[in-house]
């Protein structure tokens, strides 16, 4: 194994830890399992040896027995031997089944977990590039490799080499001659079942490539319909259709026929095999070198150590393919978070609310600048109106603000610390923030609206959602604070859910408000009942509000306009002409 994988291996070890114990005791019943493979054939040698060849019991046997035994009791003995045993290898089948289960699901859920866990803490700048399909294949089925490489790859290795190394050892101890000659059979063996699963791994991806290929033939006549009869094209898409659907067929015949080949050149080299010891063992037995049972015992090793050849095989080259999928959840925990945990960070003091921005610039991607030289002082309980038309960087200065993203040059402070300074989720918490599309989870309204403070009692929660103008709605609902909401809130009008979260942001009480166009999705009536929210909202908190509406720039103190990411200016206590103004300013600009 190459270092990396090696490394690799390591890790998942270490990520297994927890279950040393389980995975110590499925290695350990498996082992001890392999026993009862090897003593199966022993009911058989007995009933022919001592039962009519009158040979004596095999030593650990003949001690219960000190005053010779009957025919009749070789073979209830036989008898009871064979179902004793497989008894007991069925009983032993189902507790390694279990614990396989349990052992690899825990695995998985706690990889998984981890991950997930993991994930959320990345900056949103991973988020934005990544996107989250291919976070969530790697949580979902790369993760799930964690089993696949223990409990599906390895333990049937490590069972099947002991298994195999114990009939040979066996064998070995019978009659040395066969056990060689099975040795030379091995090498051929291993190199026929490698080139074939490599084969047919190919051919099941082209059958797996075909239906696909059916699929989407059938997919897009359906979702054309209107447009196929229209042109009277049913006959000829149903062509389309069989000749893509006769491609699976092909693919499924030719690995139909190489599994056929491959068994048959198996079946037919364990049939010289077996033909082979059979006529020398014939020879042995005839010159007293052997006995009948030692033959049978032979015999039915060869007829069942090509299962553990095959899954030897067949294992080494799957673990493979599970530490590749491992290896890409991996890529995924190295990811660096966030939050830095190698850097002191001091803990919020009490919020005054004096921020202070110091020549703040800030990109995405190095080539374009976003933000450029932000110079702002904010006094507690100062309410910032940011405007500037589409681009022009507001909600990327929010984004700074909560850290999302942080200044590629200058820095922010908070009564004189440097927010890098202060604890990641201690600092957040100091903020409620209202969205333009709010987000809500699919639970009740009034677990979304006590989602900052989950421990807020129902009296708490219906304050909040007066205060946000929202009780009267969610009253009209039929299960009232108990309804579910749906998927991101989909079963609410787009005005009820700006409430729920303006209830939201009442019900953290947090010092620090940030608010990106909280109305400019709303109509006029639904847009009055979410100002005079934010009103209340806003009264005695610092506030950051993005906004198109003018008018709701009336609820702040201060107006910070901004264009191509520069401050155009700043004005403390506005007088409204300076409001009209810009009002007529922005009609212009959507005019053009
Ligand atoms: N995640 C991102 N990655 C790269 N570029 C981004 C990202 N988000 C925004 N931008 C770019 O940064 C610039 C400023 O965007 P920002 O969203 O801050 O503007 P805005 O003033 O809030 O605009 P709007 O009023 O349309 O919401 C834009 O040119 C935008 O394309």
């Amino acid at each position: 194994m190459a270092t990396k994988k090696r490394a690799l291996f390591i890790r998942v070890l270490v990520q297994a830890r927890p279950y040393w114990l389980l995975l110590g005791v499925i290695v350990l019943l498996n082992v001890l399992a392999v026993s009862l493979v090897l003593l199966k054939p022993l009911g058989l040698k007995i009933l022919i040896d001592s039962g009519f060849n009158h040979a004596p019991l095999p030593g650990f046997i003949a001690g219960f027995f000190p005053g010779g035994i009957d025919f009749r009791t070789v073979v209830l003995l036989s008898v009871a031997l064979v179902m004793g045993i497989a008894l007991l290898e069925n009983c032993y089948k189902l507790v390694i089944w279990l614990l396989n289960t349990v052992a690899g699901e825990k695995l998985v859920l706690r990889f998984r977990s981890n991950l997930f866990d993991h994930v959320q803490r990345l900056s949103l700048a991973h988020h934005d590039n990544m996107g989250t399909a291919d976070a969530l294949y790697r949580i979902q089925y790369d993760a799930a490799n964690i089993k696949t490489l223990l409990i599906v790859n390895i333990m049937p290795l490590i069972t099947s080499s002991v298994t195999l190394l114990a009939m040979l050892a066996v064998m070995f101890s019978i009659n040395a001659t066969f056990s060689l000659m099975l040795l030379g059979v091995i090498p051929p063996l291993v190199l026929l079942i490698r080139k074939s699963a490599a084969k047919w791994k190919q051919q099941w991806n082209d059958v797996k490539t075909s239906e696909s290929n059916a699929m989407s033939v059938m997919n897009e006549v359906l979702g054309a319909i209107r447009i196929i009869k229209s042109f009277g094209r049913e006959s000829i898409e149903a062509e389309r259709f069989t000749d893509r659907a006769n491609e699976v067929v092909d693919g499924q015949m030719r690995v139909a026929r190489a599994s056929a080949w491959f068994y048959f050149v198996v079946g037919m080299l364990f049939a010289i095999v077996t033909a082979l010891f059979m006529y020398v063992g014939a020879y042995d037995i005839h010159n007293n070198r052997m006995t009948l049972g030692e033959l049978t015992i032979i015999l039915a090793y060869v007829a069942q150590i090509y299962g553990p050849i095959d899954v030897i095989t067949r294992n080494i080259s799957d673990i493979q393919s599970s530490l590749t999928s491992i290896k890409r959840a991996y890529a995924l925990f190295d990811e660096p978070q966030e939050f830095n945990a190698a850097v002191q960070h001091v803990p919020c003091p009490a919020v005054r609310g004096r921020f202070s921005l110091k020549n703040v610039s800030f990109a995405y991607d190095p080539a374009k600048t976003v933000l450029s030289g932000i110079n702002l002082e904010l006094q507690p309980g100062d309410r910032l109106g940011i405007i500037g038309s589409t681009g022009s960087g507001k909600s990327s200065l929010l984004s700074l603000l909560l850290r999302f993203h942080d200044p590629s040059s200058g820095t922010i402070q908070l009564d004189g610390l440097d927010i890098h300074s202060i604890g990641l989720s201690d600092y957040r918490n100091q903020f409620a923030i209202v969205l333009q599309e709010p987000l809500l989870l699919s639970t009740t309204i009034a677990q979304n609206i006590a989602y900052g403070r989950p421990e807020a009692s129902r009296e708490e929660i219906v304050k909040a959602a007066k205060n946000a103008n929202a009780h009267e709605f969610i009253m009209n609902l039929p299960a009232g604070y108990d309804t579910q909401v749906g998927e991101r809130g989909a079963k609410l009008s787009g005005g009820e859910r700006q409430r729920i979260a303006i209830a939201r942001a009442f019900i953290k009480n947090a010092p620090i408000l940030l608010l990106d166009e909280p109305t400019s999705s709303l109509d006029m009536h639904t847009e009055q009942m979410v100002i005079e929210a934010i009103g209340r909202l806003v009264e005695g908190r610092n506030t950051f509000l993005v906004t198109h509406r003018l008018d709701t720039l009336r609820l702040c103190n201060i107006i910070l306009h901004l264009e191509k990411g520069k401050i155009v200016d700043v004005i403390r206590d506005p007088a409204p002409s300076y409001l009209e103004g810009k009002k007529a300013l922005y009609t212009q600009q959507l005019q053009l």
